[in-house]
């Protein structure tokens, strides 16, 4: 019975032990709970775990399969804008349409039977209608009037091309069209965009970045129409979508210095052509002509300023050309954008502001496209408002 009892204690004290041993393992720290393991590009592009995660599986560096990386938020595309050569002809249907009332009006006016001097009065209404200017007006009324006496009866080829004629007359100047943007030795072209605002300044700046890249130029603005933040947010905007940098300062800012800074960037860039936005508020006009004699001054403190457009509303009329008048006589511009030409009839406008400012229509404003800025050009303008030879 005392074995027994002995034996029984003994299995229990062995059962003790052995439990304790396997049963009982001493539990170790818990570990913080660890972080995927972050994943590199190898030179070959595979993907390789981090040595660490490598390491606790006891294997050296793994390379495991790679996985799908999300995808970084893609960088900006930078757009290339068609060429300025044929903009007008391939904007010519808008043209067409937003003057047809001139064009047609006048070739059937023309082609009436009788030519009695109210038809030629009519006919002399529907030009000072379109904005061509009284002048102008009774100048192109007077040589048709001899040349159709002359010619005795007509046919519709004729007519048309009397009033073509008539019409090229006015507004073929012998002035050179062409905007100035090529780069000098010294640095880059510089040209200043003014104007009102509200005209399409701050567009055609952009619209004009993208002409030029489209030619294959670089392009560096300037955003010193500092009196509205919006106007350099646009700017930056336009700026963006064809790579072309930015130079912009605070609201506020002294847009001469936002200037010198576009023109310096433009400079040490080696960039074709620098082009600066303005502020065209029209509070007093000693107030505009010394901010806008300022910018020039002091971008001439590097490199000459080569082109100076002044931007005009063509829906605005004689208002518009008032304003002109009012820039003509602050800055020396070099040339005029009319712009919005596809939202009225009254395209007359490009004969009388060419008159009166003795500058040329260097560039026409087509519609709210990127891409709806054309260089001018009298021939396919004037196709446009007759429409095609029948
Ligand atoms: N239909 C039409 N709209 C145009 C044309 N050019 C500009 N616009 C529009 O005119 C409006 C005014 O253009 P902005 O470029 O902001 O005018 P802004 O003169 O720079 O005015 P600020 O930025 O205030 O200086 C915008 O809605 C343009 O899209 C054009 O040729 N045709």
């Amino acid at each position: 019975m005392d074995y027994t009892i002995f034996a029984v204690i003994i299995f229990v004290v062995a059962l003790l032990v052995f439990g304790g041993v396997f049963l009982i393992r001493p539990r170790r720290p818990e570990a913080p709970p660890k972080a995927p393991p972050q994943e590199r590009e190898d030179g070959a592009g595979t993907t390789t775990a981090e040595p660490e995660a490598a390491e606790e599986q006891g294997a050296g560096p793994v390379v495991v399969a790679p996985e799908p990386v999300p995808e970084a938020p893609p960088a900006p595309e930078i757009e290339m804008p068609p060429p300025s050569a044929g903009r007008l002809v391939r904007l010519r249907a808008r043209l067409a349409r937003s003057q047809n009332a001139l064009g047609k009006g006048l070739l059937s006016l023309l082609s009436a039977d009788r030519l009695d001097d109210s038809t030629w009065e009519e006919i002399e209404d529907t030009l000072i209608t379109s904005d061509v200017g009284v002048t102008a007006a009774t100048q192109i009324v007077e040589s048709l009037r001899t040349k159709v006496k002359v010619l005795g009866s007509r046919t519709p080829e004729e007519v048309r091309g009397l009033l073509r004629a008539e019409l090229l007359a006015q507004i073929e100047t012998d002035q050179d069209r062409a905007v100035r943007t090529e780069p000098h030795a010294g640095g880059p072209a510089v040209v200043m965009v003014v104007g009102v605002n509200g005209t399409g300044k701050t567009t055609t700046t952009g619209k004009l970045a993208r002409v030029l890249v489209g030619d294959g130029r670089s392009v560096v603005l300037g955003a010193a129409d500092t009196f509205r933040a919006a106007a350099a947010e646009q700017l930056a905007t336009w700026g963006s979508r064809v790579g072309a940098p930015v130079v912009r300062k605070d609201e506020g800012a002294d847009p001469a210095s936002v200037a010198f800074d576009a023109v310096s960037r433009g400079t040490a860039d080696g960039a074709d052509t620098v082009i600066v936005d303005t502020a065209g508020r029209l509070h007093t006009k000693t107030g505009l002509m010394d901010e806008l004699g300022k910018v020039k001054r002091v971008i001439e403190k590097k490199t000459p300023v080569n082109e100076v457009l002044l931007v005009l509303d063509a829906t605005t009329g004689q208002n518009g050309l008032r304003q002109a008048r009012v820039f003509a006589e602050v800055v020396n511009i070099t040339g005029i954008v009319l712009t919005k030409l596809d939202g009225t009839a009254k395209g007359g406008i490009i004969v009388q502001v060419q008159r009166e400012l003795g500058v040329p229509v260097k560039l026409v404003g087509l519609g709210e496209g990127p891409d709806d800025l054309a260089p001018f050009d009298p021939e396919a303008f004037v196709d446009a408002i007759l429409g095609d030879a029948e």
